[in-house]
């Protein structure tokens, strides 16, 4: 059988460090009638972390889809480290190094916690055209166990990820996506459903994670999008209404009044 899988283009040599890592050009969703998106410019940087924040409906995983390519906007572009992925389909996009989170896990519920973390770098290494040999294969289940660990799942390696409490299971989604050492990380709603102690967890973690690596996230809870974004895009009905530091965002009457109300005044 032949493959079909064309190469990506490549960036353009000499601009590396120079293009954003994510470029969002004028993107617009419709869905029928509705305009999800109504035309979003975003640049984001290498090693930034970036939060979008929003009301319900404001447009904020539209947008995430169309950056991780679940979905392809109606006009519009996206490139990603220079290559223009607008309508490159999402499961080619962790070869451009982009991994995401979706609001509901998606892990193999009948597989145990280091399972699910070795098939998502096996998935990974076969993407990446490694050679399959057993020395490989033992190197992935070494590396299963260092990202298990390193997600404090270390006590549950062995258990089904249908067994996991709802926090746990967001840290071995959290753990799945950086086994595949991507350089855009994109986390929807981490903290969603998670107790004090885990979203204390769920900021370290990303603290931990290498400067190089670009993270974008969108969050309900204030605390961790604040705490983990240097800087902040604030979404209402398909527009960014506010960009800048977290203070400055914080401090901004228009959010206050479209997003934040009280809570962002203390
Ligand atoms: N597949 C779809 N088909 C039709 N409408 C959709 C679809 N996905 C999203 N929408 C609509 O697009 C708008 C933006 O939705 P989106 O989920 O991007 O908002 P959001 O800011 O992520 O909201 P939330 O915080 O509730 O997740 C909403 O009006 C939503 O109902």
């Amino acid at each position: 059988m032949t493959s079909k899988r064309r190469p990506l283009p490549a960036a353009e040599p000499g601009t590396a460090g120079l293009v954003p890592v994510v470029q969002v050009r004028a993107v617009k969703v419709a869905f029928g009638g509705l305009l999800a998106l109504r035309g979003i410019d975003l640049d984001v940087e290498q090693g930034e972390r970036l939060a979008i924040l929003g009301p319900n409906g404001a447009g904020k995983t539209t947008l995430f889809n169309v950056i991780a390519g679940d979905i392809t906007p109606t006009s519009g572009t996206v490139a990603v480290k220079g290559v223009d992925c607008t309508r490159l389909p999402s499961r080619r996009r962790p070869r451009l190094g982009v991994a995401r989170t979706y609001q509901k896990a998606r892990t193999f519920e009948g597989l145990s916690v280091t399972d699910n973390v070795y098939l998502a770098l096996a998935g990974h290494y076969r993407r990446q055209r490694v050679p399959w040999r057993s020395a490989v294969d033992r190197r992935l289940r070494d590396e299963a166990g260092r990202v298990v660990a390193s997600v404090w799942l270390g006590d549950h390696r062995d258990t089904p990820a249908g067994a996991l409490a709802h926090g746990q299971k967001r840290q071995l989604e959290l753990g799945m996506a950086i086994a595949t050492d991507p350089d855009v990380l994109m986390l929807d709603e981490p903290a969603s459903g998670l107790s004090r102690g885990e979203r204390e967890h769920l900021v370290e973690l990303l603290d931990a994670l290498a400067e190089s690596v670009t993270v974008l996230l969108i969050e309900h809870d204030m605390d961790v999008a604040f705490r983990v974004a240097r800087r902040v895009v604030v979404m209402a009905d398909g527009e960014i209404v506010a960009a800048g530091a977290p203070e400055q965002v914080r401090a901004d009457p228009k959010v206050h009044e479209i997003y934040l109300g009280s809570e962002g005044r203390s």
